[in-house]
């Protein structure tokens, strides 16, 4: 009997729940990805956060600057070669984020009910009376009545750090607010939020451009979180940034949706968009509490039919400081595994948080619970019947791929790919076993010189749902034989097996070019 009950089996036995999960070689089907900051910079740290499962490092630039990033990146790289763990890099924008200016970086104490002034003024010393922004379209953005947030950056909500305020009166470029709880703000770096208003600053700012051509190319970032994505022209505008330099025409493009705005423009954004990020921490100040849930439920679905993947943010913020997560955190991480979600983006957790790599664990945990009972079967026959008839062969090879697996208990699926394409339209049908990618390099030439490609692709699949990637050794280029796809099936099913993810007996599903033909075939496993 079919369902639309989220869970999988129905009724599970209540006594199965108090059964301990199965240790298993990949901690979890879905991703994370971990900011990384100063509680989570030295190799040390960053192997734990890699062997707990983190596969993605963000790199945030609203704070700290090139060379600090570059140190923690240069520890990732030594803790990536340490532990054999492979982790793609990504780097988040400033974007249009008005921050208060703090030179003196004194601590400043705000009474409730005064009156404190937002200036453009950054020449002016910060006080309780009078806070300077980097921004100087405040005062024609807002009216009176609005409400103002003003938080240490990835504030949790729950800190006396945080401060919200109404606007009482607009003065030339001045704003002056009415403070609604006291607060102290304390330590250097502090985010403005005003619910609902468009702040008419450009999505990739010049900081950002500078961060990018420099830092970015060096680093051959995988993933660039475009901040405050608000509409599709702002993907775009970025895209063609991005294919002036270099090897970062390959880069990929999550927007955050951060605000009303971009939720507004969803539809155009994904279009344009590699993948989405639902920016909660934002976002849910933008909107009413109520409202948020949907949105999450909404926007992951939709990603999910685009086969674009979603990443949900700010799940566990109380893990910040507290080695559990509370129980709304445990079970909100496993609704979005049950939404569909493809990765859990930890941030002040792993940053700045006393327990970087546990919170990483314990999340991995949650998500691997939740995936077991995944209605796979239900959201499988949406996707085929979204998709609609005529399929494209892809399409009808990949949702087959999937279909063949489940229907034959498969402990793997093996996907053979170069552009990463067929691995990603496999993952789109949420396969319940894992899926490695065995990534086939491509010679190329820029004229001057020969190179392979492959290494984005694969690590750029560290981010999606199910998908394990592998880079075949270039001596099986992909202008292959079947006698070298023979032989890097051979390399993938001793990878498997060496891995513990498949053992004797054991089918694997493999999804593989045959000369002209696209094939999905079934093999078991001898001794
Ligand atoms: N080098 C390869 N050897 C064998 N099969 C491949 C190879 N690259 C891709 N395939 C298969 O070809 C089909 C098209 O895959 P896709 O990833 O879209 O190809 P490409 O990487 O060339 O864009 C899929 O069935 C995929 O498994
Ligand atoms: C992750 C978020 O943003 P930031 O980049 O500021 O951490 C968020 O708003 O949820
Ligand atoms: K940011
Ligand atoms: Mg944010």
């Amino acid at each position: 009997m079919v369902s639309n009950y989220l869970l999988l089996e129905e009724p599970i036995r209540m006594a199965s729940i108090l059964e301990p999960s199965k240790p298993s070689f990949f901690p979890a089907m879905t991703k994370i990805v971990g900011t990384l900051g100063p509680n989570s910079r030295s190799v040390e740290i960053i192997s734990g956060c890699l062997k707990a499962g983190m596969s993605v490092a963000r790199f945030d630039f609203s704070w700290g600057d090139a060379k600090y990033h570059q140190e923690t990146l240069e520890n990732l790289s030594v803790a990536i070669r340490a532990t054999k763990k492979l982790c793609a890099v990504m780097l988040d924008t400033l974007g249009p984020e008005v921050l208060l200016v703090n030179k003196s970086e004194q601590p400043i104490s705000l009474e409730e009910d005064s009156l404190v002034i937002l200036t453009p003024d950054q020449d002016k010393q910060a006080s309780a009376n009078l806070l300077p922004i980097n921004f100087s379209g405040l005062s024609k953005a807002v009216k009176k009545g609005d409400d103002i947030f003003i938080g240490q950056y990835l504030f949790t909500g729950n800190e006396t750090t945080s401060v919200w305020m109404e606007v009482s009166e607009v003065k030339g470029e001045d704003v002056v607010c009415l403070v609604k709880n006291s607060a102290t703000l304390a330590g250097p770096l502090y985010t403005l939020h005003v619910a609902g208003i468009h702040i008419d600053l450009p999505t990739l700012t010049d900081k950002d451009k500078g961060v990018i051509s420099t830092w970015g190319v060096r680093n051959k970032i995988d993933f660039l979180s475009l901040s405050y994505a608000r509409r599709a022209e702002d993907v775009r505008h970025a895209r063609e940034f991005l294919s002036g330099l270099g090897d970062l025409h390959q880069t990929q493009i999550y927007a955050k949706i951060e605000n009303v705005e971009g939720l507004m423009n969803f539809d155009e954004i994904l279009q344009e968009a590699d993948g989405i990020i639902l920016a909660r921490g934002n976002l849910g100040i933008d909107l009413p509490p109520e409202k948020v849930f949907l949105y999450q439920k909404e926007a992951i679905y939709k990603c999910n039919l685009a086969g674009k993947p979603a990443v949900v943010t700010r799940v566990v913020d109380s893990m910040t400081d507290n080695l559990r997560p509370t129980r709304a955190e445990a079970t909100d991480v496993a609704n979005a595994v049950l939404d569909g979600s493809d990765a859990i983006l930890l941030g002040a957790e792993t940053l700045r948080g006393l327990y970087p790599v546990e919170t990483i664990s314990t999340v991995g945990k949650i998500c691997a619970e939740a995936e077991k009972v995944y209605n796979q079967d239900v959201y499988f026959k949406k996707a085929v019947k979204h998709v609609g008839e005529p399929m494209t062969h892809m399409e009808a090879i990949a949702s087959s791929a999937v279909r063949a697996a489940i229907k034959v208990k498969a402990s793997i699926i093996i996907c053979f790919t170069s552009s990463g394409r067929a691995a990603r339209l496999i993952a789109k049908y949420r396969p319940t076993m894992p899926v490695l990618s065995v990534v086939i390099p491509r010679l190329k030439t820029n004229q001057l010189t020969w190179t392979f490609t492959g290494a984005f692709e694969a690590r750029q699949s560290l981010i999606v749902r199910g998908l394990f990637p592998m880079l075949a050794d270039p001596r099986h280029a992909a202008e292959s034989t079947s006698a070298t796809n023979e032989s890097v099936l051979k390399v993938a099913l001793d990878h498997g097996k060496a891995s513990g993810v498949i053992k004797s007996h054991d089918r694997v599903v493999v999804c593989q070019k045959v000369g002209d033909a696209s094939v999905v075939k079934i093999i078991e496993l001898e001794d």
